[in-house]
Formats: C-alpha cells, structure tokens, sequence
C-alpha cells in the first residue's frame, strides 16, 4: 500500500518579483528514496526549506505525514533535515552536540545517543570538538543529528558535497540502511548525479522553479536504455530506413538524435545502412544510459521548447 509521506500541491513561491518555483506538485511515498535534481539556482533548496517550514508558504498546499494547517508543527517533529551545511556547535564535542541537540528535541537516554553514534561510524570521534571534525566526519555529524529522533521522513540537501569518494560509498551505504532497516523516507538532492542514481529509488527534474518530470527507477532505465545513438540531421529519414531494416525498437530523441534500443545492435552495419539509404550520419556510438545522459536530454528538450 501507498502511504503519501509528503503532498505537494500547486506550490509557487517569490522573493520580491522572482519566482523561484512555480507550481510545484509533487508526492514521495512511504519508503521511496526521492533524488532530486536540478541546476544552480532551479529552486531546489527554496523547496526544501518550504517543507521544513525555514521560509514561509506563499502559494498551494503542503501536507506533511497526513498533517497540514495547524497541527504541520507536530509533522515537523517527526522529520530530520540537513539543509545547507549541517549546523552544530564547534566547540563541543561529538557526544555533547548529540546531548544538547536531542535535550532540545525532548529526547533522552545515553543509548539513543550511543546507538546514534555507532550508526553513524562516529563512536570513536564522541570525545572529539566537532570543529575538529574532518568534512566528511562532519557531513556524519550532521546526519546524526538528524537522525537522532528516528525520524519518518529525513530532508537532505546536498549531504555529500566536498566528501571523497570514500565518504561517499559510506553515506550512501548509511542512507539505504536507514531506508531498509528503520523504513525512513528520504528526501535528498545532489550534482552528484552518478551517486544519486545508486541510491534513489524516484526522481523528480526541477528547471527554473518547475518540477518538468518525475519518475521511477525503473522507468529511467527503461527510457534509458542502453543501445546505438545516431547523430544524424536526418533524423525521420533514418528512422524510416532502420524500420524497414527490421530495426523497430526506435527512440527519437530530438531532432538530431535517434537511438536503436537494443543492445547488440552493431553500429558498424547500421552505419551502412544509413549512408546506403542516403542518410548523413555525424556520429555514431554504443550508448549506456545513464540518470546523467536521461539530464542532459531533458534539459535539452526543455531548451528546444
Ligand atoms: N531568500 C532569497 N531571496 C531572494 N532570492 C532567493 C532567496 N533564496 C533563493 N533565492 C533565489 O531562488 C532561486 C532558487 O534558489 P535555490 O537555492 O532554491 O536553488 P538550488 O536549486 O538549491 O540551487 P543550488 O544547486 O545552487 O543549491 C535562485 O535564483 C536564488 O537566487
């Protein structure tokens, strides 16, 4: 069964006359692991700080674990964030900035503390300043902090910038853990589209304040299917010519692309088949899709409109 974690509807907001989102409708459920993508500037953060209520709703609605209106505080309780940097205090140390955060949250026992830590591969860094935290120790602090009341729903805004690619395996490691083992949803955004592919399970595409798709995992591989790319100015002619060379898994792409969706097809014979039937081929390679190519086209797309 679906459960609705978070309901976007018909979200816009401004500062002074720039909109910076538009409409926003979107839905993450129960279990999903939601990557979203965007330029600089798309309006990825300004929608994350909507939900966490850090910038007021101007326009729409915003449902938060089935609550809206009056009781959203009582929502708000129950989701971690990390938004821009992760805020803690420097001077103290690893275990003290736990306390003091989970005091502040109505949380007690040295276990959740200790539990907290050892998930977060920071046992041995408890007596440590956190100023004194490496970037990547301290992108775990962050996420500690935010995971600290257990959380349903978990908002992460660029948790992996400036980490090594070390760092990285492991965040992402602890984030499908915490998708598996305590079912929490995640809500994160990242440039690091390779990384983000692994660990999301929907995507949604946002490009100047709109959010222009939003799909499953499985649905990006299948539109992303791995093939031949023709870069051709002749795009309708070669697909008529590769149809009737029994090619029938075609996938135009815009005007100057066309992929051949299937995966042992030989770019060298459809190469012949192209220029024997007249058709101008700029380039042709063996594709591998990927959440970085499906981007690149979108936008591509969205360009042409
Ligand atoms: N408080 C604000 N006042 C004025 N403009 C703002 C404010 N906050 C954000 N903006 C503008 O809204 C747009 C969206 O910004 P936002 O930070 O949401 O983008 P983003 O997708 O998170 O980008 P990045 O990937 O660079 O973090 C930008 O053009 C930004 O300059």
């Amino acid at each position: 069964m679906t459960i609705p974690v978070l309901e976007i509807k018909q979200v816009s907001k401004k500062f002074g006359h720039y909109q910076a989102l538009t409409d926003i409708d979107l839905t993450i459920n129960r279990g999903d692991i939601f990557g979203l993508i965007g330029e600089n500037g798309a309006g990825k953060t300004t929608l994350m700080r909507l939900i966490t209520q850090l910038s007021p709703l101007q326009q729409g609605q915003i449902t938060l674990l089935g609550e809206t209106g009056s009781h959203y505080q009582q929502a708000l309780s129950r989701i971690g964030a990390i938004i821009e940097s992760p805020a803690f205090f420097k001077k103290l140390t690893v275990a003290e900035n736990l306390k003091i955060f989970a005091i502040q949250h109505g949380l007690s026992g040295s276990q959740l503390i200790d539990q907290t830590l050892a998930f977060v591969g920071l046992a041995e860094k408890a007596n440590t300043r956190a100023g004194r935290l490496s970037l990547g120790q301290k992108q775990r602090l962050g996420l500690g902090l935010a995971i600290l009341p257990q959380p349903d729903f978990l908002i992460l805004d660029e948790p992996i910038n400036g980490l090594d690619p070390a760092g990285i395996i492991e965040f992402r490691q602890l984030l499908k853990r915490l998708n598996q083992e305590r079912q929490t949803t995640i809500l994160i955004s990242s440039h690091i589209l390779t990384e983000l592919y692994q660990v999301s399970t929907r995507f949604g595409f946002i490009h100047h304040g709109h959010l222009i798709q939003q799909l499953t995992k499985a649905a990006l591989d299948e539109a992303n299917q791995s093939g031949v790319l023709i870069t051709t100015p002749m795009v309708a002619s070669a697909a008529r010519i590769l149809d009737q060379a029994a090619y029938t898994a075609l996938q135009v792409i815009d005007d100057q692309h066309l992929l051949v969706q299937a995966t042992a097809a030989d770019p060298a014979k459809i190469n012949q088949i192209l220029v024997s039937g007249g058709v101008a081929v700029t380039a042709i390679n063996q594709r591998t899709g990927s959440l970085e190519q499906y981007y690149t086209a979108l936008l591509r797309k969205e360009g042409g409109k």
